[in-house]
């Protein structure tokens, strides 16, 4: 694409008057560049963009954006804020891929990982190629990339979109962060339905504030936009038990529609039951009832199942068909997954990680279990310090043999982390702290006993364990499995 053309996407004031070029990519990487790439320079949390630009017109840049002038020999468009700049430049270089694509976004504390899994199952059910993008990995159709973020950002972002629409994907799911939404990653993205889960605590140390966090998610709903687009309506798809939802209804002028368990909803879910296979409940909508019985188990599962039979409803899928999907789920890797290798007590790796999942992982578990149950629990290192107390006191609450352990510690001390955690179980014996991960695990398995419950919470489908710069393999479901067999 030409550099005039691209530019004009940007609608500045003061038009780009400078040389023509051909513009083979963007990056905003140096390490990325190649002959003919426009460099865009990004102020990092850690480095500043701007430092690599002469090392990216040494790699073959042609031209380069950035925030301030810079000496080099090649052109440079000054904006005020590149990142905006970038999901603006990579919209339209990719040929506005999300116009191309049915997209549905995902926001919320809890449950984006598995709804998102849902929804894509849905869809592929149909024999529909699809493209989902999140925590996990990026998935186009049934091949899998590894993924830094959850959300990524904006170019990485639209590039991916770009090789979808490439590929024949026709509907996108994706997990949108409220750090993505924050940093405008998203910007751009035409979604046609806007999913919301739950909002609990998490994320402090970038938010700061429980509203400022709700802020930031609110941006998806009013993403969804002013405007009616009668023949491909938007949708918002919002809890109605959670009080943020009334706050994104406000910021959408799309179609609301919600499901809820406790309070009334469009989608209700009623008579909900626990079996020796899942869970069975009734889908109620008005004077309809359709009976449903999911592989799953726990409250948490039924409000999943309910956003992602929502979300399908609204563009027209039988709901005999989303039923059917959705009973078929056998689970989510890393979520509530069951690690069986011959023993006669149950052990259970999830992905809880903040003090909502982790109580509601909890209560499930104390509906079914007769004995014991045993949490082994850590809290990740660079991240909310303000949870650690509190996922301290639930494991403590609600598990009779609490073990503290680390998760991925990052550039924390781990004995540190463990000291933030027991600040939250001064009035609790019952816990011990053993700050080896794997130690932790194999402890927790020497001690169970027949019928007994481990639940190994925090890292789920993690095959990694960062400790300092150091990432080590390490997979929760692996370990257990081994302390299993060398019992
Ligand atoms: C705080 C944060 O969001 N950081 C993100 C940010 O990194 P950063 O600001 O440190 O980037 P930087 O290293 O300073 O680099 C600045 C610029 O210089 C460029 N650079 C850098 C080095 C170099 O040699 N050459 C060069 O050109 C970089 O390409 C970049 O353009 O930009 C990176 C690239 O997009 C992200 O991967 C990175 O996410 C980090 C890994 C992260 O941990 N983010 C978390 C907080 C996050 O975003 N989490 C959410 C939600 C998780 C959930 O609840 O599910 C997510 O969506 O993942
Ligand atoms: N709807 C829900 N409400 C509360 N907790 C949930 C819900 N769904 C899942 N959980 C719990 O949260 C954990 C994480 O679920 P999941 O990975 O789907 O969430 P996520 O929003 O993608 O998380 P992340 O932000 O870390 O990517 C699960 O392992 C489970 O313990
Ligand atoms: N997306 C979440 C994942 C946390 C997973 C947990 N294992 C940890 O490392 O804290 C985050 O980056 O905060
Ligand atoms: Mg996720």
């Amino acid at each position: 694409m030409r550099l005039k053309k691209l530019l004009e996407n940007l609608h500045l004031l003061t038009p780009y008057q400078g040389e023509d070029l051909e513009i083979t990519s963007i990056e905003n990487d140096n390490r990325k560049v190649q002959k003919g790439s426009l460099f865009i320079c990004i102020k990092g949390y850690t480095v500043d963009g701007h430092d690599f630009a002469a090392l990216a017109v040494k790699n073959g840049a042609a031209a380069v954006l950035a925030e301030r002038p810079l000496p080099l020999e090649v052109p440079v468009i000054i904006v005020k804020d590149t990142k905006r700049a970038m999901a603006v430049l990579a919209d339209a270089f990719y040929g506005q891929p999300t116009k191309k694509l049915k997209l549905i976004g995902i926001t919320g504390t809890n449950g984006k990982t598995t709804t998102s899994h849902m929804i894509e199952k849905i869809f592929a059910d149909r024999g529909c190629k699809t493209g989902l993008i999140g925590t996990m990995y990026t998935k186009i159709g049934d091949k899998t990339f590894e993924s830094k973020n959850t959300t990524p950002e904006s170019l990485t972002l639209q590039k991916t979109f770009h090789q979808m629409v490439g590929e024949g994907v026709e509907t996108a799911v994706m997990e949108v962060s409220s750090h993505a939404l924050d940093l405008g990653r998203v910007h751009g993205c035409d979604f046609d339905v806007a999913v919301f889960t739950n909002l609990t605590q998490d994320h402090l140390d970038y938010h700061k504030t429980m509203e400022e966090y709700k802020r930031a998610k609110s941006l998806l709903f009013a993403q969804l936009g002013n405007t009616f687009h009668h023949q491909n309506p938007k949708f918002a798809v919002l809890n109605a038990d959670d009080p943020a939802s009334e706050m994104f209804r406000s910021a959408t002028a799309a179609h609301v529609v919600t499901y809820g368990i406790d309070t009334e909803a469009d989608i209700q879910a009623q008579n909900i039951q626990m079996t020796s296979t899942g869970t069975k409940f009734e889908i109620v909508i008005g004077e309809n009832r359709y009976p449903i019985h999911i592989q799953l188990i726990g409250k948490f599962s039924v409000y999943n199942v309910l956003a992602s039979f929502t979300a399908a409803l609204v563009f027209g899928i039988p709901i005999r068909q989303i039923i059917h999907s959705l009973e078929s789920l056998k689970g989510v890797a890393g979520r509530f997954e069951l690690v069986q290798a011959g023993q006669d007590f149950t052990v259970i790796v999830d992905y809880a990680h903040t003090p909502d999942s982790l109580e509601n992982v909890l209560k499930t578990i104390r509906q079914f279990a007769q004995k014991k149950i045993f949490v082994v629990v850590g809290c990740g290192g660079d991240r909310d310090r303000t949870k650690r107390p509190l996922m301290a006191e639930i494991a403590c609450r609600y598990a009779t043999h609490p073990i503290f352990t680390s998760d991925n510690p990052r550039s924390e001390d781990p004995i540190a982390i463990l000291k933030d955690m027991e600040a939250g179980v001064a009035g609790y014996s019952s816990y011990k702290i053993i700050p080896d991960r794997k130690e932790a695990i194999v402890y927790a398995v020497n001690q169970a006993s027949s019928g007994d419950v481990i639940l190994i919470a925090g890292k789920g489908h993690e095959t990694y364990q960062q400790i300092g710069n150091e990432v080590y393999e390490f997979d929760d479901r692996i370990v257990a499995r081994e302390a299993i067999k060398e019992r």
